[in-house]
Order: structure tokens, then sequence, then C-alpha cells
């Protein structure tokens, strides 16, 4: 039996927020390593060679420890038929997989901000989750009428574009008001048995961030 992907990063969402949404969408099963909390526990990983950048998040899986989030994204998706059927619908996946991945970048660094920049990065993230990228997938099924954005089948472009509407919902939950299909996509894509899963209380799914995560980080990083 294959072993499980196992997980090296903060018990926070991250970076690896997503690769534990791919690999929990794919069902399979994976572990985390004992969650980074000290700065010790880092530089070990960095003596052991096991960060070939210095940085996580990192995942050991099928005998190989990668790094790199959109490599190790890349790889579960290629691997769980989750990445198109050819390189076309590869090519849209990618498009609106990195609007995704832009607009997590704002959520994730949000907490992170001088509380001088809080308020500021708070309206921007907010309006460039409703101004710039849920109209693209809002417009994306309209146009073709199907339930999934590409294809016509589950990839991870209906899995990341969920996790991100449901984390600007955290902090704004009117955000879909103006979208209907992405209102019926997110119920849609909420309820396929792998995800409805992953979203039940006491599941992998990590929690909002919080000031104890921003701390463990800053304090590891020594940011
Ligand atoms: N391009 C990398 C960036 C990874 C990254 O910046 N990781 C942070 C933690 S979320 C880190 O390890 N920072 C330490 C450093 O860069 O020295 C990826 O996507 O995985």
């Amino acid at each position: 039996m294959a072993t499980k992907p196992k997980l090296y990063y903060f018990n926070g969402r991250g970076r690896m927020e997503t690769i534990r949404w791919l690999l929990a969408t794919a069902g399979v099963e994976f572990e985390e390593a004992e969650y980074l909390e000290t700065r010790d526990q880092y530089e070990k990983l960095l003596k052991d060679g096991a960060l070939l950048f210095q940085q996580v998040p990192m995942v050991e899986i099928d005998e190989m420890k990668l790094v790199q989030t959109r490599a190790i994204l890349n790889y579960i998706a290629g691997k769980h038929n989750l990445y198109g059927k050819d390189m076309k619908e590869r090519a849209l996946i990618d498009m609106y997989v990195e609007g995704t991945m832009d607009l997590n970048e704002m959520i994730m660094c949000y907490p992170f901000s001088s509380p001088e920049e809080k308020e500021k990065n708070f309206a921007l993230m907010i309006q460039r989750a409703t101004n710039r990228y849920f109209p693209v997938y809002e417009k994306v099924l309209k146009d073709h009428g199907q339930d999934f954005l590409v294809g016509n089948q589950l990839s991870r472009a209906d899995v990341q574009v969920l996790e991100s509407i449901l984390m600007i919902e955290e902090y704004e939950p009117t955000a879909l008001s103006e979208f209907p299909l992405l209102q019926a996509f997110k119920a849609r894509i909420s309820n396929l048995p792998t995800i409805k899963k992953f979203l039940q209380p006491g599941s992998q799914r990590r929690t909002e961030p919080d000031d104890r995560i921003v701390e463990t980080v800053n304090k590891v990083l020594q940011l």
C-alpha cells in the first residue's frame, strides 16, 4: 500500500491549504508532520536538506520531497485527474487558477498587515475579489452554461475557486450577492462527497488565521 503524503507546514492555511484541498478532493488520505512551532524544527528541516529552496510548504509524496506550491499542486492535480483532458483545457484551468492564486496571496498576507495598512488591505482584497476575480468566474459559468468551470467535469479550477470564495466570505459574507451563478456553483461543488467531508468540522481543513498563527510564522521564519 502506498504511504500517505506527509505535509510539512504550520498549523495554519497559508500556502499549504490549497494542497490540502486538492488531496481531500481526490479522496487521498494525508498526514501532517509535526506542525512547525519553533525555529529549531525549521532549522532541523534545513539541516536535513529537506527544503530545496529553504522554504515550506514541503510534501513527501511518492518517494519525493516536493517543494514549491505550484509544483506540488500541479503534481496532485495531474495525478488525480483534476487537470483537464487536453492542453487547451489545462491552459484554461491554469488561467483561472492563477487568478485564485493572486487573490489568495492577498488573503494570506492580510493578517500580516501592519496596523496602519490593515484597513486599506482589507478593502483592496474585497474589492479585487468582487470586481476583478468573481466576475470572471461568473461569466465563464454563464457563457458555457455548464456545472463546472472547464470541460464539463470537476477540475482543480472548481476546487480552487470554491476555496477562494469561502475564504472571502469569512471576511465579507455578502461577497457573492451579485453573482447568482457562483452562488449555485458554491452549493454544487461544496456538496461533492469528498469536499463535503472536508468542509465538516474536525476535518484536516485549517481554520481562519488568527494572531497566534501570525506570531508563530513570524517567530519560526524570523520575519
Ligand atoms: N514560491 C514558494 C514560496 C514559499 C514561501 O515563501 N514559503 C514561506 C512560508 S509560507 C517560507 O518558507 N519562507 C521562508 C523563506 O523564504 O526563507 C512556494 O510557492 O512554495
